[in-house]
């Protein structure tokens, strides 16, 4: 008699014996053909299956043994649940004007944006989805989201990871990376079904063709959901694994087979070590938000996952990073777990989008409470992020806030995960419209209707200042920003300084002298701004290999602006080397920051600190 391992994980918390199970079919998915065949490759699940097929379809296996097994799947998805099935509950909320409605995308925003690639033989970008074959079922569920164009992040990024190249790419935050990599990865697994080797027979092993590592649970449930939307009815199986939850339920859904698996990298470690995920299989591997990951002190398991387990090396495997700051860290990773692969910034690196209205006040510690209250009395109700530094701040902020008659909730890293679940879905419901959070709820959150973010608490790290404001000013809609500053703040007064001029903010008086008082001091003692955090050069980080020789082949650089002016491709810099660069607003080429500027791209392997988590 066997169990499945989801079962003996249950056996195992709940110390009891239980009599084996078959696998489980719900009644309504008994004796049911699927609707929608992915594409004419793939038939349903009542026609014969050739060859490898018939066996990676699960269904006629599954039944004579009578139990799933890794890797077994359903094709078609007439039966899952729609994920477009979802009622506005928002109808109270203000929401900017200037949204263009149906949840569609401001795309004037991004119209003047300047993008940057790097690599050889660089794909060029296209103007629609309609333009990539992304296959049927895919191009359907792109329809359903509304998706109308792409982002420019989606322009670029997409043919370029269809064209099967390695990836890093750096746009902002709010700027649609998610569908960027789940697009090419969903539509190269369904290209690719009928040449996919199979698990052995039997394998008790889940072997996904695609891993997506996020370095929070939240953010690993958004991208899952995200992932499952995208592939509604392409017969893709997206399964999540992150710590904090019972295992025995994600084992569950790994039995029933994955193909893209989400993952937090804690989580992943221990599947893999009790052999119940094998990555010998994986095709794609996506990384997103990976400076976060390093910060947080995961590259140990990160390199356990890329470099020690069984998955296959750079080259075999297609590797993308995705992030919207990429510190000067992140590039010792792309070097090792990247091949020949193309950079891609969309907007200045580290830059936050000009749709959001950032404010400074000079608040006092003792003071921040009551400026708080004048903040949100002032404003009608609509869903407000407030920042603090720590966990028991975040806590104490909320019950001061509650006594005080607002409806606020609160997360953070010492909630266990069914309460951080919940005090999302109460936020994103409108139900209590102000989220007290602390970093945890920075980064990648995609919370719609958030129309301000309250730094309460600024950050020590600009970055993590640009992904926190990051939650408002998403898909092309406005937000406010508001940050409490004061002398315990004066470390980040010169990057913040130079962010805000940058995305064409009022820098306050008062700010300035603080940034030029600070650089003062930062330059005698060797420290600087953002352009420190990223190596020299205005809009920092950039290709180091532009600076450094390619690991083997040429390296190209180009320069295109496509709006009137545009001067089309710059010379070559010398050498084999040439420089990338896109506009796609009105304006002359050669003058833009990117067009000719060299910068020096810090790449050193000292070790990268890690500043924890909560
Ligand atoms: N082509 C598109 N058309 C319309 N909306 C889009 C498009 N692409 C993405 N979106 C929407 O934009 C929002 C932001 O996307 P996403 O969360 O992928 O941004 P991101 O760049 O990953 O942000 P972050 O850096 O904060 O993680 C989402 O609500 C998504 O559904």
């Amino acid at each position: 008699m066997t169990l499945s391992l989801a079962d003996e994980a249950l056996e195992k918390t709940s110390g009891s014996s239980r009599p084996t199970r078959a696998c489980y079919v719900p009644p309504h998915l008994r004796n049911k053909s699927f609707s929608t065949p992915v594409s004419s490759q793939i038939p349903s699940s009542n026609e014969t299956l050739p060859g490898s097929q018939l066996n990676r379809s699960g269904s006629r296996e599954s039944r004579r043994s009578g139990r799933c097994r890794w890797g077994d799947r359903q094709r078609g998805g007439g039966h899952e649940t729609n994920p477009f099935d979802v009622a506005d509950k928002f109808a109270d909320l203000e929401v900017s004007q200037d949204e263009t409605g149906g949840g569609g995308i401001n795309f004037d925003a991004y119209e003047d944006i300047p993008v940057e690639t790097s690599g050889s033989d660089v794909p060029p970008p296209v103007n629609t989805f309609a333009e990539i074959d992304l296959g049927d079922a895919l191009s359907e569920n792109i329809r359903r989201c509304k998706y109308v164009k792409p982002t420019p992040v989606q322009r670029h990024a997409i043919p370029i990871a269809v064209a099967g190249r390695d990836l890093m790419a750096c746009a902002q935050t709010g700027s649609g990376k998610t569908a960027a990599f789940c697009f090419p990865i969903i539509s190269g697994i369904m290209r690719n079904w009928m040449q996919q080797p199979m698990p052995p027979h039997g394998a008790r092993t889940a072997c996904p063709l695609a891993l997506v590592l996020s370095p929070t649970r939240e953010l690993s449930c958004q991208i899952h959901e995200e992932a499952k939307k995208f592939s509604y009815q392409t017969g893709v199986r997206v399964v999540v694994a992150y710590g904090g939850a019972p295992v025995f339920q994600q084992l569950r859904d790994l039995e029933k087979g994955v193909d893209i698996l989400v993952a937090t990298p804690g989580r992943l470690v221990d599947l893999i070590e009790r052999t119940k995920v094998s990555l010998r299989m994986i095709k794609y591997l996506a990384l997103d938000e990976a400076d976060r990951m390093l910060d947080m002190g995961f590259e140990p398991q990160i390199r356990r996952i890329v470099e020690q387990m069984d998955m296959p090396p750079p080259g075999v495997r297609q590797t993308m990073l995705f992030s919207a700051t990429f510190p000067n860290e992140i590039q010792r990773l792309a070097f090792d777990f990247l091949s020949n692969y193309i950079f891609l910034a969309v907007g200045r690196v580290g830059s936050s989008t000009d749709l959001i209205s950032q404010r400074v006040e000079f608040v006092q510690e003792k003071d921040k409470r009551s400026y708080l209250l004048d903040l949100l009395h002032a404003q009608s109700q609509t869903l407000t992020l407030v920042f603090v530094e720590t966990k028991k701040g975040a806590d104490s902020l909320e019950h001061w806030l509650s006594t005080n008659g607002f409806l606020a909730t609160a997360i953070h890293g010492d909630k266990v995960q069914v309460e951080r679940e919940k005090a999302l879905r109460s936020f994103k419901s409108g139900h209590t419209p102000i989220l007290v959070a602390t970093d945890v709820a920075a980064r990648g959150l995609d919370i719609p209707h958030v129309s301000h973010v309250i730094n309460f608490d600024l950050p020590k790290d600009i970055d993590d200042y640009v992904h926190r404001i990051g939650r408002t000013g998403r898909a092309g809609k406005s937000g406010l920003a508001t940050a409490f500053f004061n002398e315990g703040n004066r470390s980040i007064a010169k990057a913040l300084s130079e962010l805000m001029q940058e995305a064409h903010q009022e820098v306050p008086a008062w700010l300035s002298q603080y940034a030029e008082r600070h650089s003062e001091r930062s330059s005698f003692y060797g420290g600087g701004g953002r352009s420190c955090k990223y190596g020299s050069g205005r809009f920092g980080g950039h290709d180091y290999r532009r600076d450094a020789p390619p690991r083997g082949g040429n390296c190209y650089y180009y320069s295109y602006r496509s709006g009137p002016g545009g001067a089309g491709d710059a010379p070559p810099r010398g050498g084999k080397c040439y420089y990338n660069s896109y506009s796609f607003g009105p304006g002359d080429a050669g003058d833009g920051p990117y067009s000719t500027t060299s910068h020096v791209y810090g790449f050193n392997h000292e070790p990268v600190v890690a500043s924890g988590w909560d």
